[in-house]
């Protein structure tokens, strides 16, 4: 069988003015499997993610889903979910707050069906103690836990961190690798751009290694 990758990007360049930052770009991400994308600071990680996130137009370049061309822009299908390196909680939302706004608001589901199915994560992350806390009253840990389960509420097919284990100790760290495994053994795909080689190693089965020449 000629299986499809999750996610290919072929040819994508991505111009800022004279500066070429992704030339010709083309990467591939097997179903299921975790792609950490790693590189010197300012070789254009952050760039490459906010194009596959919709967030930057490239210059150039296709976007395939399961071999099915995509528009990044069209964030209709919720494609692509991302859990930012700041998180970007709600800060006036209790923790049920910040995960059932999107599913109501923008895709219009039932209050209760929402916090059915934020419970549900709640509990497969392990914080469904916090539900009714705001993010000042939590830790990093569980902040990044939180915005973990509002991106994955809205289904995304790939799941991409930005340096997910900056903010973070040791205990945390490894506790974030472990939810990635875990993620993976249910078929999620998973984008992680990091600085940190020694997780990029432990949590990955692919590398992606940005050079300043690509
Ligand atoms: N909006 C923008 N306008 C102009 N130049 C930009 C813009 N965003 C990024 N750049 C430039 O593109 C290049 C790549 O930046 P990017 O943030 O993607 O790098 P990075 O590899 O993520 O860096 P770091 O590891 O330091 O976060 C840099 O030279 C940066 O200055």
């Amino acid at each position: 069988m000629n299986k499809q990758p999750k996610l290919q990007l072929k040819n994508v360049t991505k111009t800022f003015g004279t500066k070429v930052v992704l030339d010709c770009l083309n990467l591939s991400v097997e179903t299921g499997s975790i792609l950490s994308i790693v590189g010197p600071s300012g070789v254009g990680k952050t760039t490459l993610l906010r194009t596959i996130l919709g967030l930057e137009k490239v210059d150039r370049g296709q976007f395939f889903l399961d071999g099915i061309a995509f528009t990044p822009q069209d964030h209709s299908q919720n494609n692509v979910g991302i859990v930012f390196q700041d998180y970007r909680l709600f800060p006036n939302l209790s923790v049920m707050d910040n995960l059932i706004l999107a599913p109501v608001r923008v895709q219009k589901k039932s209050s209760i069906q929402a916090q059915q199915e934020a419970q549900n994560l709640l509990d497969l992350l392990q914080i469904s103690e916090q539900a009714q806390q705001y993010p000042f009253q939590l830790s990093g840990g569980q902040k990044q836990r939180v915005a973990i389960a509002r991106s994955l509420i809205l289904r995304p097919k790939i799941l991409c961190y930005d340096e997910p284990t900056s903010a973070l100790d040791s205990q945390n760290r490894q506790q974030v690798a472990n939810l990635l495994q875990q993620f993976q053994k249910l078929s999620m795909t998973q984008l992680v751009v990091t600085h940190d080689l020694d997780f990029a190693r432990q949590v990955s089965d692919q590398m992606f290694e940005l050079r300043s020449e690509q």
